[in-house]
């Protein structure tokens, strides 16, 4: 093991996780070998980023681990990609693509854990399965329940309807969009055209967090009752949204699930929103669970934030498709159910190109509405035009604070506590955390006077003098607390967001008040609660699957590497109807000109036509 990876690991530049993980493939191996040590390491240290594995040729001849910046003794330099490739293959712990070895390496140079190649190639191996499945319709009784939920056809063509008919004519279906392009809408009206189709069909919907469930089943909720079709087909659609780990069955202290492959979920259709939230081995395992005729549905938006684990499966799955057209024999389906003639491509780079719908067309921002604008523009990377809608009055749902830099703290702390101040008048739990749920402060960091710690702190000490909370002790009146980690027993999971009130059944005692998917409320002792924070403010990345009415989104005074154009997009659009930025042009123009960049061969492995993997 070269020195300088323990001088690395004492500097933080490297987790002890990883060392360890590198001595021991040194042990297993065939002999000792610098290239396997920094190789190893920087598979496991790349994972612990979110990547899925290293791009060798991408690192090749370069300082490792952000180690330029040391002396020059301690520099970690890679070495070059043929002696790299040439000692990682000699090793006996590095095998080829399908070996079970605890390395792999690719014909690309990707260098994997091999328990995550065995997840890409199995998740990819699955999306293509499903996405070539043609389930047998009523074609006569889809075209006319295409035009009573979605209207005759007209000149320029509906997505939503031409979602529908590809959800109905595929296994797979990916419907991709911005907030409010009603990829729910487009869903509740599948289910009641498959529901058509058959009765009898087990549907599971699911989310990647208890709170994107609940809204999804909440808006499921309300789109069903516009529905027009018989009160059996509304009465049959499915209300009720769990996790994907409830779904799955999570084994309790174990890192698996009662379903798997060998004992499959007992559903024919699976609805997946909030995709871009789940990484890789979650969503490997999901997929692997469902029985190998059931339809696959998954709702997101490409352009959020990837998960908080390895992958970016949501963006890998959509590819480029948003660029390139449909197959001739599937536009030739769409001309004869929906009436629209769209060109066919071509070139057809796979299965899933035929199975992906992009809505552009926001129904919850208007024409006139800033956050769209601005959400545009950050998503097109024109920092200049962010700016300057943002600077721009025409826009009465955006306001722009710190803009010069010189804004302050204090400034954040008090427009937050000026808007908490409503919850806080108010006793009664379920009433408070429907108040309290309309507004949030978002942050890019955890640390830091600008990150969750620092700005929970400034605002509890701005609504502490204004008297509205008395924080003597930890369980104070209107504390607002957000779980951290899954407590099964306690069904409280990571994510969730609780009040601290006195409550009248318990003698005014405090108790940690939560929302339960009925609309009532369930009373915890605090001392009882799993391990939690207090949640005036919030990371964008915690804040994935929930929206407020208004969002103050909080950017830190220096540049950091977590602050790329996906947060951002991901903080303003989690507003609904106001968005305050408090941050300085600067930081916010480094910031949308950064993009969150994930090594993974997922793409490949699913836009490669006729690309397959050796089992
Ligand atoms: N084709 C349409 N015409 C008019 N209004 C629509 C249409 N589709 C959706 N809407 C409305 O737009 C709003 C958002 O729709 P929906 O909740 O389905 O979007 P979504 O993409 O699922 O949003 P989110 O990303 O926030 O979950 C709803 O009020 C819905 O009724």
């Amino acid at each position: 093991m070269p020195d300088q990876l323990y001088a690395a690991a004492s500097r933080g530049l490297i987790r002890s996780l990883d060392l360890h993980f590198a001595r021991t493939l040194e042990r297993l191996a065939d002999g000792r070998s610098e290239a396997l040590s920094l190789g190893a390491c920087l598979v496991s240290h790349q994972v612990g980023l979110g990547h899925v594995c290293v791009d060798l040729a991408q690192l090749a001849g370069r300082p490792l681990f952000g180690s330029e910046s040391q002396a020059d003794g301690e520099v970690i330099l890679a070495p070059d990609l043929n002696s790299w490739r040439k000692h990682l293959q000699a090793s006996g712990v590095v095998g080829q693509p399908g070996q079970g070895m605890p390395l792999i390496l690719d014909e690309q140079d990707r260098l994997y854990l091999g328990r995550y190649w065995r997840f890409e190639d199995a998740l990819a191996r699955q999306l293509r399965a499903r996405a070539l499945m043609q389930p047998e319709i009523d074609l006569q009784r889809l075209r006319a329940g295409l035009e009573r939920f979605f209207g005759p056809a007209s000149a320029e063509p509906d997505w939503q309807k031409l979602a529908a008919a590809i959800a109905l004519l595929r296994g797979l279906a990916v419907i991709a969009g911005g907030p409010g392009t009603g990829k729910t809408t487009t869903v509740v009206k599948i289910l009641a055209l498959l529901l058509e189709q058959d009765q009898n069909l087990r549907i599971a919907l699911v989310a990647p967090t208890g709170k994107a469930a609940a809204r999804l089943s909440e808006s499921i909720k309300a789109r069903k009752q516009d529905l027009a079709c018989d009160a059996v087909i509304r009465q049959a659609v499915p209300e009720e949204a769990g996790t994907i780990h409830r779904l799955l069955k999570a084994l309790p202290g174990q890192n698996g699930f009662r379903h798997h492959a060998g004992h499959p979920l007992p559903v024919d259709v699976l609805v997946l929103d909030e995709a871009s939230m789940v990484d890789l081995p979650l969503m490997a395992r999901l997929v692997d669970a469902l029985p190998p005729q059931a339809r696959l549905y998954m709702l997101g938006d490409q352009d959020q934030l990837a998960s908080v684990e390895a992958g970016s499966v949501l963006a890998d799955i959509c590819g480029a498709s948003a660029q390139r057209g449909y197959s001739p024999e599937l536009c030739g389906q769409l001309q004869a159910l929906a009436g629209v003639a769209l060109p066919a491509t071509e070139s057809v780079a796979g299965p899933l190109q035929d199975c992906i719908v992009h809505l552009r067309a926001s129904h919850r921002f208007r024409q006139d509405s800033g956050i769209g604008a601005l959400a545009q523009a950050i998503n097109q990377g024109d920092a200049e035009a962010a700016g300057r809608i943002l600077r721009s009055n025409q826009f009465a749902d955006l306001a722009w604070q710190g803009e010069s830099g010189a804004a302050s703290l204090d400034l954040v702390a008090q427009r937050a506590a000026g808007a908490y101040g409503l919850y806080l008048g108010l006793d009664a739990p379920g009433a408070a955390l429907e108040a309290f749920n309309r507004f949030r402060v978002l942050c890019a960091l955890r640390d830091g006077p600008y990150g969750v710690a620092g700005l929970n702190q400034a605002i509890e000490s701005a609504l502490a003098h204004k008297g509205l909370i008395s924080p003597g002790n930890l369980h104070y009146a209107g504390r607002p607390v957000m779980v951290i980690r899954n407590d099964y027993t306690l069904r409280l999971y990571n994510g969730d967001i609780g009040i601290l009130l006195p409550d009248p059944a318990a003698n005014g005692a405090i108790r940690a008040f939560f929302a339960q998917p009925d609309g009532s409320v369930r009373a915890i002792h605090p001392n009882r609660l799993p391990e939690h924070d207090t949640a005036y403010a919030m990371t964008v990345h915690k804040s994935q699957g929930s929206e407020f009415d208004e969002v103050l989104l909080v950017l830190p005074e220096a540049d950091a590497p977590v602050l790329t154009r996906e947060l951002i997009y991901t903080g303003v659009t989690r507003a609904r109807r106001h968005m305050i930025l408090h941050g300085s042009a600067s930081i916010l123009s480094l910031a949308i000109r950064r993009r969150v960049s994930r090594a993974s061969g997922l793409l490949d492995k699913l836009w490669q036509s006729g690309s397959a993997s050796p089992s």
